[in-house]
């Protein structure tokens, strides 16, 4: 059960970065990851052993939303450009009428080839699919950043998790089986300037609205523009300021069940900007979420037992509710769900 809270807590990491890592210093990591998941939902992680800076992170999303729209939309998904062979991966556009949600975004999963047999490919959305990538030679390098960063981003998540394992009576292997074939997502988010701020009041104005996020956790890299929100459970929207050279740490609904209800998926949102925290570069806000996900086929249970999701078929149906897929009728849906 969430509690009420005024600020986020911080999670310092320095002791996974040590040579020797005393299993006294591990557990109490864990313990202290599971206090936080339990109560707050979300944590500030310090110190965290990643070889890349926020300033890489934003560099790299800078130079993704830079290139030409035209060049952007030739990697649009399938939905919104109906020649694209993409359908998950790759670029959404800002859409029109979505006010409470002006971001456009560009997401690339797992390292693979074309050629990797897709559980899903038969279906309308191919969830394994291959990444695709701009074509501008100079974006050769900002691949393997971004490759990079996935694959030291998907490392943390795994160690994470495998405190959590111990901290919920587990061994740390616990939760390997969902590295097998990880559908993690990175995603580029930009959230272009407006051409009024928004009005200061008690109305609020947002450019994403209220959410948990669906899958197992979230490591956030968000700049310094500020504006996002986590609700306490008093009702209260507390600001996430950016913490210097920390990541934000949040779980997601299914996580909150496989921990048999001890860990919360808390609320979130971003604040439109008021006016005065522009990026000195003027393009808006940046942010870039890592969504730790499992394979296509893994089955997802809680701890406490019971039958469990397939992680495939979990995404498919969260699909309906995401506003980048929102234009979509029904019948589109049901085109990427499994057939029964
Ligand atoms: O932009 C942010 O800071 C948060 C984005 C977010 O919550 C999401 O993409 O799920
Ligand atoms: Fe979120």
């Amino acid at each position: 059960m969430t509690t009420s809270f005024s600020s986020l807590p911080i999670v310092d990491l320095s002791t996974l970065s040590q040579t020797i890592q005393s299993p006294a210093s591990l557990v109490a990591l864990g313990n202290q990851l599971y206090d936080v998941f339990a109560t707050t939902g979300f944590a500030y992680l310090i110190n965290a052993p990643l070889s890349f800076s926020h300033e890489d992170v934003f560099k790299l999303a800078s130079d993704f939303f830079g290139i030409t729209h035209a060049e952007k939309m030739s990697l649009a998904k399938k939905t919104f450009v109906n020649s694209n062979t993409n359908t998950y991966r790759g670029y959404f556009p800002t859409q029109s009428g979505h006010n409470g949600n002006r971001k456009e975004g560009f997401e690339i999963g797992t390292p693979k080839t074309p050629q990797h047999a897709a559980v899903g490919r038969h279906l309308k959305f191919n969830l394994d699919e291959a990444n695709v990538w701009p074509e501008t030679a100079n974006f050769v390098d900002r691949r393997t950043q971004l490759e990079m960063q996935h694959h030291e981003l998907q490392a943390l998540s795994a160690t994470l998790l495998s405190l959590l394992a111990v901290a919920l009576g587990k061994p740390a292997g616990y939760f390997d089986a969902y590295l097998d074939d990880s559908l993690s997502t990175l995603r580029l988010l930009h959230y272009p300037p407006q051409a009024t701020p928004a009005k200061k009041g008690d109305q609020v104005e947002l450019c994403c609205t209220p959410h948990t996020d669906s899958g197992i956790l979230t490591l956030l890299h968000q700049d310094k523009t500020g504006g996002l929100e986590v609700l306490s459970s008093d009702g209260k929207w507390v600001a996430a300021p950016y913490v210097p050279g920390s990541i934000v740490v949040n779980i997601g609904d299914l996580m909150g069940e496989v921990s048999g209800g001890r860990f919360v998926a808390t609320m979130h949102r971003v604040r439109r900007d008021e006016g005065g925290r522009m990026r000195p570069d003027g393009m808006g806000r940046f942010s870039v979420p890592f969504f730790f996900e499992p394979g296509e086929s893994c089955v997802v249970r809680s701890v406490d037992g019971g039958d469990g999701v397939v992680y495939g078929e979990h995404v498919r149906r969260k699909m309906r509710d995401w506003v980048e897929y929102e234009d979509l009728p029904d019948s589109e849906h049901a085109m990427g769900l499994p057939a029964v």
